[in-house]
């Protein structure tokens, strides 16, 4: 666990007026194996708690502490070694070879150059380099490979702690999005303890088993998971932060327990159009393959031949039953039908749902206060 405790960086002004406060007593637990996402708006003081932890910059007054023991304790060369450190375009030596950048901190540590670069080839496979790429330099490689290399670098020396500032911010959205997900299977299995900054609420969000709220001046506003976040904003600079969309940015956490399905008509691949017709009344029909699996909708009444792929109506997307509300409601409202196409894990149709009844499930289960099973917050703390 990392435990700062009333932590302030003030930096003294260059000509003799105020100093900047960069961050105001901040007091915060990153509790161990866990990501906890500090975000806020620029110059919030984000990044300056981040390198306050690894000791690139030391706090004016307060301590920070990694499982009850002073940073301070420890200098801050050996401090560094045994915490990862991620940065926005990955920050690696452009000379070095990216296996020799991954080997950066098992060589500081003493291991042979063998044993070094045999780990390092390792982690570099763990986050989806295979060996072709390490003996590239970095300007060789795509911006999202960097940050692969800018990860494994981190997780080289497999330190127990690791600081991530703004990491995957460099590059397209899809391919963040790829990076995201990818991190988030790595730490399932890493469990590592972190302090991820971002200023990006969605990806707080997402990576964030819980989210630090920082507003400028360096004032922490609130602390908590990102369920209660979005569901409790503790003021308006929070709700206004973490978007007036929050109500569907949260429905991502609600899973949708006992959503009574439909039984939906459906027909096979290749029916003849008299058969559709006499299946169902309905302006829209689903069609599924022989394994039960929705390929798209047809109009029973429009179709002149046998169904085949290119007659279907592919739009709406698919919700799997035991996925969160919002692919529900997004499948019932994509959906030519209106009806939402809901599958079992495997793919195969187990009925649809109407976004009324998603809706009504939503006030059902959308009153944390309420509901036994809401995830508690982790810490509220107003400024
Ligand atoms: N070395 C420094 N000297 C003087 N002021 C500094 C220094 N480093 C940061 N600051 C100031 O401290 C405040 C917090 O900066 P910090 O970089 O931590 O914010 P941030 O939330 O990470 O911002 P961003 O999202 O824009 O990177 C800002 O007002 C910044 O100008």
């Amino acid at each position: 666990m990392i435990t700062f405790d009333e932590v302030t960086k003030s930096y003294p002004s260059a000509r003799g007026g105020e100093p900047t406060i960069a961050v105001d007593k901040l007091s915060l637990e990153a509790p161990t194996g866990k990501i906890t996402v500090l975000v806020g708006p620029s110059g919030c003081g984000k990044t300056t708690s981040l390198r306050m932890v690894n000791r690139m910059t030391d706090p004016t007054s307060g301590t920070i502490a990694i499982d009850g023991q002073d940073i301070m304790s420890t200098d801050a060369a050996t401090l560094r070694r045994g915490i990862g450190y991620v940065i926005q375009h990955a920050g690696l030596f452009p000379h070095r070879t990216v296996v020799d950048n991954v080997a950066t901190v098992p060589l500081l540590l003493g291991w042979s150059k063998d044993k070094a670069r045999s780990r390092a080839r390792e982690v570099l496979e763990l986050v989806g380099l295979p060996g072709a790429y390490a003996d590239r330099y970095p300007a060789q490689l795509s911006g999202g490979q960097q940050q692969r290399v800018g990860v494994a670098r981190a997780l080289a020396a497999d330190p127990p702690v690791m600081l991530m500032d703004e990491p995957f911010s460099a590059v397209d959205p899809v391919v963040r999005d790829q990076l995201q997900d990818e991190f988030l299977r790595l730490q399932d299995e890493l469990g590592k303890t972190i302090v991820f900054v971002t200023h990006d609420i969605d990806e707080a969000i997402k990576m964030g088993d819980q989210v630090a709220v920082l507003r400028v001046g360096g004032v922490l506003a609130q602390v908590a998971t990102p369920e209660y976040l979005l569901a409790h904003p503790i003021d308006d600079f929070v709700a206004d932060f973490v978007g007036r969309d929050r109500g569907y940015r949260s429905l991502s956490f609600q899973p949708s327990p006992q959503l009574p399905l439909r039984e939906e008509v459906v027909v096979p691949m290749g029916a003849e159009p008299d058969a559709v017709r006499a299946a169902t009344n309905d302006p829209w029909v689903l069609v599924v393959d022989d394994e039960a699996r929705p390929q798209g909708w047809v109009e029973p009444q429009r179709i002149q031949a046998a169904i085949e792929p290119s007659m279907l109506h592919r739009g709406g997307t698919v919700a799997r039953a035991d996925g969160p509300l919002r692919a529900m409601l997004d499948a019932a409202l994509s959906s030519p039908s209106r009806r939402g196409v809901v599958v079992d894990d495997k793919g195969r149709l187990l009925g649809s749902v109407r976004a009324h009844e998603v809706l009504a499930a939503i006030e059902a289960t959308d009153r944390p206060e309420a509901d036994p099973d809401d995830v508690a917050p982790t810490e509220d703390r107003s400024a």
